[in-house]
């Protein structure tokens, strides 16, 4: 009985199953996403044991028997996408931030006044864990049916340990809940908070020797993340919390040159991090000290522009050195408030010069790199999880092309058919 299969997708019209090196994809291996026309994929236990075109699946799969055959219509297929960048968790909202932003206030003068990322600690310390949770939840179903199947949600609007150690809590729940898998990331160096104001050290000194080691011992976080940047963490301090967490054993993340060109590259790169975020400002000196280490480039448009910023991560550059490149929403209620991954991959295109091939490569492959995943999700592959969503649409280049529109037909997760026809059914 274990030969049965027990989903067969087929009459898939273009087949993106985005094989290749198990290494993240870098210059000329971005654009080589191993499409298949007329495509199947067959499923047991929501794992792939067959992909390709349907010729080869039906040869390999034989007389076995199939208990359910789902017809994809001639419709695009592509892997689950993957989010590698949100602060999903969080409490409030800061529309009031889009007036003072049109009157010509900047993200750092905002955050200076108090509001910012200070404002949604606020409301995030009064909110309760099943407040918090009711409402991440609400965008984590979103983030699915944009075609999202899993995603990375960071800490860091607490900034004491009980709040922080809430916020992940939620996490946790979602993970366990909900079909959207998620990496848990501690960010309690998101920001000094304000009954630390002027005492930065001190705030370092809680994180390094309080959060980090109550985090590592309830399992709560894989990753450790820091906001450096102007005003926020220096570069000496963000080294000093990320070689703490690095020696607990949590890999690295950092935000890194999003405004000002601080060095943050330059330090992912000597810390040799998994990833680097954001690095608009980022030097080239910075872009090939991550290069040399190996470290993934996650550029985020939807934030940049929504920052009204004039310029955007070089991605063109990161590809021409042979930096990976992932992308993500940056989700969060003040610099991107916006779950869709698919405007993203639009600014990917528009905005960073990608193109539609280097964007699938981003929010597939090389962020499921980004955040440690890359042998289990990211590319549709006989022993990988069957994630995969089908698309209203025959082509990929139409889906950055024909944007503001959300083009997911169906969610597969696991196996399981989660979203169909546009609408949410597990
Ligand atoms: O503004 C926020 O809430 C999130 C953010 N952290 C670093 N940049 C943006
Ligand atoms: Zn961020």
């Amino acid at each position: 009985e274990n030969n049965r299969i027990d989903l067969l997708i087929h009459n898939i019209g273009t087949l993106i199953t985005m094989q290749g090196t198990q290494e993240p994809r870098r210059g000329d291996e971005m654009s080589e996403v191993a499409a298949v026309r007329r495509g199947a994929v067959a499923i047991i236990d929501g794992i792939i044991v067959a992909v390709g075109t349907e010729e080869e699946v039906l040869a390999q799969i034989g007389e076995r028997p199939i208990t359910h055959k789902h017809d994809a219509e001639g419709k695009l297929v592509t892997p689950g996408l993957i989010d590698p960048h949100t602060h999903l968790v969080h409490g409030g909202t800061r529309e009031n931030e889009l007036a003072l932003k049109l009157k010509g206030a900047s993200y750092l003068e905002i955050l200076a006044q108090g509001g910012g990322i200070l404002s949604t600690v606020r409301s995030t310390r009064q909110a309760s864990e099943d407040e918090l949770y009711v409402k991440a939840k609400k965008s984590l179903d979103t983030m699915l049916s944009y075609g999202v199947t899993t995603a990375e949600a960071k800490s860091g609007y607490g900034l004491t340990l009980e709040d922080e150690l809430k916020q992940l809590r939620v996490t946790r729940k979602l993970n366990q809940e909900h079909p959207v898998d998620l990496v848990s990331t501690f960010m309690g160096a998101h920001m000094v908070p304000e009954e630390y104001k002027g005492r930065s050290q001190e705030f370092v000194q809680l994180l390094i020797e309080e959060m980090l080691p109550e985090v590592k011992r309830q399992g709560l976080a894989e990753f450790c993340d820091v906001f450096c940047e102007h005003g926020v963490f220096s570069v000496e301090e963000s080294e000093q919390i990320l070689l703490a967490a690095k020696a607990m054993g949590f890999g690295l993340k950092i935000h890194a040159d999003e405004i000002e060109p601080m060095g943050g590259a330059q330090l992912a790169g000597k810390l040799g991090c998994i990833s680097a975020e954001h690095l608009l400002a980022a030097s080239d000196e910075g872009l090939e000290a991550m290069q040399r280490a190996g470290v993934i480039a996650v550029c985020l448009p939807a934030t940049s522009f929504n920052l009204r910023l004039k310029h955007h991560a070089r991605a063109r550059r990161m590809i021409e050195i042979g930096l990976p490149v992932a992308l993500s929403t940056d989700y969060n209620p003040g610099s991107s408030p916006t779950e869709s991954i698919q405007l993203v991959m639009t600014l990917g295109c528009l905005n960073l010069g990608m193109s539609p091939e280097e964007v699938l490569t981003a929010v597939t492959i090389n962020a499921a790199h980004a955040i440690g995943k890359a042998d289990t999700i990211g590319s549709l592959e006989a022993g990988k999880q069957a994630d995969l969503v089908i698309f209203n649409a025959d082509n990929l280049a139409y889906l950055p092309y024909h944007f503001g529109i959300n083009h997911v037909h169906s969610v597969f997760k696991q196996g399981k058919m989660v979203v169909s026809d546009g609408n949410r059914i597990h």
